[in-house]
């Protein structure tokens, strides 16, 4: 019988529901979930399978973008981090990974509250077992170095008080911007006050939104394009190609501005794809 295609989430009735306690569930799931990655530079492909704190369990696989720098690369983790995001998840308890997480990944793992307690297992190990990141990354530089204890961390409910001017300029498709705005608006980018989203169209019509997720060490900051893209294979999206419009949001007068490298990496995937730019105004005074 043919085994049926992995998916991005699993409910919290069918986690529970299988005869695996989670602990065990989690890294049985990772070998199928690999066949989900996106690697044809290196050929390796990595799958994270997270527990959320709803119980729901969540698919992270690794994306890379031949013809591009490096640095365009969605680790596994980081498309976890964001398939999260996208399911308004809050918590990540824990994950199984395919290979041990890079210092790049255990560095964005930080923007999440309690990062040092998640626990991690990884299944090339010889006596895999879950351990805290705290083990994997100690000594940690993390939100607390740069923002007040107050501020929402990555996952947790934020509204970055971002518009756009009215009406909506004409000739601007309102299935895309709005989107985009929202999308632009539950950005984590505490580090520059730059906030910015993605929202992309196929050719089908199904619109995908990704928010741009900054890191504290600003470095594995993951783009507003790569998480709508998180968003597109995770929504079942094939070839790039069928991404058909494409809308950023980002701030009037930003430090940080993702236009150029949003385009660059759009172009590189989807040649034809109609890309649109608007800035928002917003009404925080920082
Ligand atoms: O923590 C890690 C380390 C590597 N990779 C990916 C990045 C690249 O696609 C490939 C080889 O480094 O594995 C991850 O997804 N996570
Ligand atoms: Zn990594």
């Amino acid at each position: 019988m043919e085994q049926a295609k992995p998916r991005f989430v699993i409910s919290a009735s069918e986690a529970q529901s299988h005869s695996f306690s989670i602990a065990k569930l989690l890294p049985s799931l990772v070998p199928s979930a690999q066949s989900l990655a996106r690697p044809p530079i290196s050929n390796f492909p990595v799958a994270a399978i997270g527990l959320g704190s709803s119980g729901r369990i969540f698919v992270g696989v690794n994306v890379e973008f031949p013809g591009l720098p490096f640095h365009h690369t969605i680790h596994a983790e980081q498309f976890l981090l964001t398939n999260l995001s996208l399911h308004g998840e809050t918590r990540l308890d824990s994950f199984a990974v395919s290979a041990a997480p890079c210092g790049h990944c255990r560095q964005f793992l930080q923007e999440l509250r309690d990062a040092p307690d998640i626990q991690i297992l990884i299944t090339s190990h010889a006596n895999p077992n879950f351990t805290p990141l705290s083990h994997f990354l100690s000594h940690r530089f993390g939100p607390h170095d740069l923002l007040p204890k107050t501020a929402p961390l990555l996952l947790e409910p934020r509204h970055n008080a971002l518009s756009l001017p009215t009406p909506i300029p004409h000739n601007s498709n309102p299935n895309l911007t709005l989107p985009a705005l929202e999308a632009a608006n539950s950005s984590h980018a505490p580090y520059s006050a730059s906030p910015s989203g993605v929202a992309l169209l196929d050719s089908k019509g199904t619109v995908y939104k990704g928010s741009y997720i900054e890191s504290a060490a600003y470095n594995p900051s993951l783009g507003p394009l790569q998480a709508a893209l998180v968003a597109f294979i995770v929504g079942g999206g094939g070839a790039y190609d069928e991404i058909v419009g494409a809308v950023l949001v980002e701030k009037e007068g930003a430090v940080i501005k993702q236009e150029p490298t949003a385009r660059l990496l759009l172009h590189s995937i989807s040649p034809h794809c109609h890309f649109r730019t608007f800035l928002a105004t917003s009404s925080h005074s920082s």
